[in-house]
């Protein structure tokens, strides 16, 4: 499948050498208003391919998407050290006003992969913006921390994290819900799997790992300056997903009908993708204090995209 990627700086340049090295795009086509920079990145990246993949890498303009099955949104500004995700939203508004209409002027009806923050806000505002149905706008929303979850209760289990069954779910961002009540690791409940091999989910191992992935990103951000890897490998599995119509259940942010008694939000819940995009939702067990936790992530994010007007 051809993919595009809007934006050639950390995110678009880590999503563009992850399906590269995978092989999971035959091409992606990358694009950025500094055209030197997308080029200088597709060239970088062309020159993994001999090493892993057949996958054709070029930088271009917004012509270039013709043909084009998904676009990556991933342009616009990032936090620096102290920000939050939402800090960012007058900034990053006006930068998707200006690119989905190039998109859509280009490829009529592409799944569009919005990876810019705040993901969930910029998610509601680009399916607006573009009109397309709901389940072809998808935000990368909570996969990345969902990874940081699964990989955090992998590192205090000592197993792969693939054996982990864990979701955070709600918002990108300061407000996000981890799921604790329905985890697993294989079949197992998670909280008796710990006791088991004797390393129990105390509540101060649960604060840990609760910080851990909800300040991840300031974190990241404090020591080198912006996360890139972790999302670019989230991107590139939701593209696997859509270009093998695999109907993988991945968290992912999308305008969903009704959640937690509010409507019309985008915000991340486990969701079956494939070929046409999102196709189904799943909310998971929660307990009473996560079912709060929430309804209180989906109405912030529903305050802040009502205020838009759009
Ligand atoms: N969803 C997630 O889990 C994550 C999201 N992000 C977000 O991804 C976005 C990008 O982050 P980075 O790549 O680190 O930033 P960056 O500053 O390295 O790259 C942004 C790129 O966007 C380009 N750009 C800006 N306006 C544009 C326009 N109108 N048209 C075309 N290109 C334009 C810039 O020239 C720049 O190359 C940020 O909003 C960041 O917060 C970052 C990490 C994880
Ligand atoms: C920057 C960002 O959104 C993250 O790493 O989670």
């Amino acid at each position: 499948m051809k993919v595009g990627i809007i934006g050639a700086g950390m995110v678009g340049s880590s999503v563009g050498f992850a399906l590269a090295i995978t092989g999971y795009a035959s091409e992606v086509v990358i694009i950025d208003r500094n055209e030197a920079l997308a080029i200088a990145q597709a060239e970088d990246i062309a020159h993994a391919v001999p090493f892993m993949s057949a996958t054709r890498v070029r930088a271009g303009g917004y012509s270039d998407l013709d043909g084009a099955g998904i676009v990556i949104l991933a342009a616009g500004a990032s936090q620096k050290p102290g920000e939050t995700r939402l800090e960012l939203l007058g900034r990053n508004t006006e930068v998707f006003r200006q690119i989905v209409g190039q998109v859509l002027a280009v490829v009529s009806n592409p799944i569009l992969l919005v990876a810019s923050n705040p993901v969930d806000v910029i998610t509601f505002i680009t399916q607006r913006l573009s009109g397309l149905p709901a389940q072809r706008v998808i935000g990368s929303g909570t996969i990345l921390d969902t990874a940081r979850f699964r990989s955090l209760i992998a590192r205090h289990l000592n197993i792969s994290p693939q054996s982990i069954h864990a979701d955070v779910i709600g918002e990108h961002g300061d407000s996000e819900v981890l799921v604790w009540e329905s985890a697993r690791a294989s079949s197992v409940d998670l909280a008796s799997f710990a006791e088991q091999i004797g390393a129990p989910l105390t509540e101060k191992v649960r604060a840990d790992i609760d910080d851990n992935v909800r300040n991840a990103a300031y974190k990241i951000i404090e020591g080198k300056g912006a996360t890139y890897y972790g999302i670019g490998a989230g991107i590139a599995r939701i593209v696997r997903a859509i270009a093998r119509d695999e109907g993988a259940v991945l968290t992912v942010s999308l305008v969903t009908d009704h959640v937690a008694g509010i409507e019309q939000v985008a915000l991340s819940l486990p969701r079956v993708i494939g070929a046409n995009g999102v196709s189904m939702d799943m909310l998971p067990d929660l307990s009473p204090a996560e079912q709060r936790a929430l309804r209180h992530s989906a109405e912030l994010l529903k305050g802040i995209a009502d205020a838009l007007k759009l």
